[in-house]
């Protein structure tokens, strides 16, 4: 994107399981809520949608997941994962940097659209209303870089203007990735590095 002449590196960030830890507050409220029923430890994670693995392990199981992400609260109250508001709000003030939050609501929406609004002022400030993208086809959106923790994001749009960088996750860890970069964390200074390097190339 250009101002004046001045390109900016436009860089979309996902939330669920890329600033947010979606998988790991699941796995706490699933325990509480159905303290009988077995479940999968996050290092055996292998799917990006859970109730995909613990249907696998049981039938009906991914009635049971769906109903954790589905209650009110859940995503309003999702840990952080480490160092991720920090690295965004930091990302934000680069030079020649411009960060939104590129995230796509659930389909059953009720809660989970108006939770993330409320995430997102909570965790990085009520400026950051303004830079919340939601949408259910991250490919629509503009940009040069999308950091996710989905392997696969297909939309209408191919390819999108960015280009993906793969945020780690329990359920992508064992993944090859043989034309993707990845991202493995928000606190050992590799995210710098890696958006210095995309600076040079816009
Ligand atoms: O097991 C799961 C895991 C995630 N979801 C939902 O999918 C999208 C993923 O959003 P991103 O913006 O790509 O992180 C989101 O709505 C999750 O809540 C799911 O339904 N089941
Ligand atoms: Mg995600």
């Amino acid at each position: 994107m250009t101002h004046f002449g001045i390109k900016k590196l436009l860089v979309l960030v996902d939330l669920d399981q890329t600033l947010a830890d979606f998988e790991g507050h699941f796995l706490e409220k699933y325990k509480e809520k159905y303290p009988g029923e077995p479940y999968i430890e996050l290092k055996d994670r292998e799917t990006f949608y859970i109730g995909d693995q613990y249907e696998q392990m049981e039938e009906g199981l991914s009635k049971k997941v769906k109903t954790i992400y589905t209650t009110e609260g859940f995503f309003r109250d999702l840990p952080p994962l480490e160092g991720a508001c920090k690295a965004v709000l930091e990302m934000e003030e680069m030079d020649g940097v411009e960060v939104f939050i590129c995230s796509s609501p659930l389909f059953q929406y009720k809660y989970s659209s108006k939770e993330k609004y409320e995430w997102v002022e909570h965790h990085l400030g009520k400026n950051w209303i303004n830079k919340l993208i939601l949408t259910r086809d991250k490919t629509m959106v503009t940009g040069n870089i999308l950091i996710d923790d989905k392997v696969k994001v297909t939309g209408a749009v191919h390819p999108p203007a960015w280009t993906h960088i793969v945020f780690t996750a329990c359920h992508n860890k064992h993944i090859r990735l043989r034309d993707k970069k990845r991202l493995d964390n928000w606190t050992d200074g590799s995210w710098r590095a890696l958006i210095e390097d995309f600076k040079k190339r816009i």
